[in-house]
């Protein structure tokens, strides 16, 4: 049986974690932890009796095989250099680690000799549209993304549209120069990663989407994701939690393991 803790495990994205590792006879949840969590009822949060609750990093005393992390940008390059350190296969659902970070936690991890996983978004249709726009930047340069989440997310723009525009930028060769543009509302074009405009959305209602829109003479071709529902990340959570353990290296997308 293969030990889990869940970091965030009082989150939207921890609490459905916490629902796959406790229903799933392959794991045991050894432990958890959120900042809120000094005296959580077991039963309101579904846990096991055994399992050890930490409100604070530091105070984590126990080892798993497999560190789930649903937290926050502001903790999880800290939370996954623990895990590393422990020697935990790190699974990070979580958004906002930076290039850098992810570098310095590749070499950690190849330090300890320890394989784990960055999933920017667990969820199959995202994955294929991350596929599909870096396919069509080949030939359609100039592109912009709007993504779509629910008012609670905390980070903007998502780790999703980052990922995107990244390998939108890898694969584009001769992107239009941006004209110049008197704006009459500041910061009406969006963000910009390498040229590419990042549109972010926040409304009740919404859970998790992406546009990226690409634009041709006489032509556009736009490819669209929709999560409705947390359910749409679980399996690509279970495929990593199945998997984390074989792989050597720190690697970054579902797809490395699809
Ligand atoms: N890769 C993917 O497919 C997906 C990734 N995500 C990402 O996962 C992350 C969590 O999303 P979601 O569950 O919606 O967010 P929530 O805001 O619902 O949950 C955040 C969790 O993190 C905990 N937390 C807050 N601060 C810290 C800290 N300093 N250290 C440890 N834990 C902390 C919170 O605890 P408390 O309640 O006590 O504050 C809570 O349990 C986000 O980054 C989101 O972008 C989300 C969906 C899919
Ligand atoms: O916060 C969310 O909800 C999500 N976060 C991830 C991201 O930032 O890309 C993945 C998915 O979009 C849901």
């Amino acid at each position: 049986m293969k030990k889990v803790f869940i970091a965030g495990f009082t989150g939207a994205m921890g609490q459905k974690a916490v629902q796959l590792v406790m229903e799933d006879p392959a794991y045991q949840l050894v432990g958890v932890l959120a900042p809120g969590a000094s005296n959580p009822d077991p039963q309101v949060y579904h846990l096991a009796p055994t399992t050890k609750v930490y409100n604070q990093l530091a105070q984590v005393d126990i080892k798993a095989d497999i560190w789930l992390d649903f937290t926050v940008p502001q903790a999880v390059f800290a939370n996954t250099q623990f895990a590393l350190q422990q020697h935990m296969h790190p699974v990070v659902g979580t958004s906002g680690l930076q290039t850098e970070q992810i570098k310095t936690l590749q070499e950690l991890a190849q330090q300890q000799g320890i394989g784990g996983i960055i999933v920017p978004n667990f969820g199959l249709s995202a994955v294929l549209l991350m596929k599909f726009a870096q396919e069509a930047a080949q030939y359609f340069p100039d592109a912009e993304i709007i993504e779509l989440h629910h008012a609670d997310k905390q980070d903007a723009p998502s780790g999703t549209a980052i990922s995107t525009a990244q390998l939108i930028a890898e694969q584009r060769q001769s992107p239009k120069p941006a004209s110049p543009l008197h704006e009459t509302l500041p910061h009406v074009r969006g963000g910009d990663y390498q040229g590419i405009k990042i549109h972010s959305v926040r409304l009740p209602g919404y859970v998790a989407h992406e546009e990226v829109l690409f634009g041709g003479p006489g032509e556009a071709l736009t490819i669209r994701q929709d999560s409705f529902d947390r359910q749409s990340f679980m399996k690509g959570v279970k495929l990593a939690l199945d998997q984390v353990m074989d792989l050597t290296e720190l690697v970054v997308g579902l797809e490395k393991i699809l």
